[in-house]
């Protein structure tokens, strides 16, 4: 099963990916995966969600909300980042904008007058620093190669720091099965009261929401996606209750099962 995922080889998502398979492409978009897995060019797909301290990431909500892919797995791997450099004379410290917030608070503790380079990847950041030695990278501390030291390594601005990310399939492969589900629901439209009506229903049921976004539409300003979380199976007969009253709030937007799925930790 080849799977898709955010490169080169290295990054975060590489780690959480091989939880899903041995055979890993990379591209340097999460849009781009999103997209290559609902044209069918490749069996899964491996993006980032959120992270314990930056928490969404933004880009993959949004390609999720689009796209038409299932959710089919959810993995959560612990981060520890290192800087990565050929000695202390750097001058820029290159990586993926998510790890540059991240490690917000020792960097401006240790480097507030370096410059900051955000990249496509972690990984790419390790790149950049290989071949010039006036770049650092914050990366694991593996990707330590060539001529690179590990300078610092757990960085992060919390020792807990972790990334959540999930598998996606084809849309086929949407399953109901398992003890958490993920919805985006687009109610189009707005009056007093509208977002309790739309959780009034896992409420009553007693089905836990383990997360609510909200994202911009891209229709107008002050228009909502909503990506919901919670802790029951698409097969559940209170799940199916409680979508049905949702979809009927919503009739004039739409709402999108991503799927169910089991939670796995991934130690890294
Ligand atoms: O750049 C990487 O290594 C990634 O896999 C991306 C990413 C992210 O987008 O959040 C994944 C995990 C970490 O939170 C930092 C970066």
């Amino acid at each position: 099963m080849q799977t898709l995922t955010l490169g080169p080889s290295g990054t975060y998502s590489h780690r959480a990916a091989t939880a899903v398979s041995e055979d890993i492409a990379f591209t340097e978009s999460v849009t781009k995966i999103v997209q290559a897995v609902a044209n069918g060019e490749y069996d899964r797909g491996v993006i980032p969600i959120e992270n314990s301290i930056e928490g969404s990431v933004t880009e993959s909500l949004d390609a999720l909300a689009e796209y038409d892919v299932a959710v089919v797995r959810e993995i959560i791997t612990p981060i520890r980042h290192a800087l990565l450099a050929h000695d202390q004379s750097f001058e820029t410290i290159a990586s993926h904008a998510q790890a540059l917030a991240q490690c917000r608070g020792y960097l401006d503790e240790h480097y507030p007058d370096v410059e900051l380079e955000a990249v496509a990847s972690t990984a790419r950041g390790v790149q950049r620093a290989l071949d010039d030695p006036s770049i650092a990278a914050i990366a694991h501390p593996d990707n330590v190669q060539g001529d690179l030291q590990v300078l610092a390594e757990d960085i992060q601005d919390q020792t807990s720091n972790a990334t959540r990310f999930v598998a996606i399939g084809p849309a086929s492969d949407r399953s109901e099965a398992g003890g958490k589900t993920s919805i985006v629901i687009y109610p189009n439209s707005d009056y007093p009261g509208l977002l309790l009506k739309l959780l009034e229903p896992f409420a009553e049921r007693d089905i836990n929401l383990s997360r609510l976004e909200s994202r911009p539409s891209g229709e107008r300003l002050g228009d909502y996606v909503f990506h919901v979380d919670f802790q029951a199976g698409l097969y559940e007969d209170r799940t199916q209750g409680a979508l049905a009253e949702i979809e009927a709030l919503a009739e004039d937007g739409w709402v999108k099962r991503l799927g169910s799925y089991d939670t796995e930790h991934v130690v890294s």
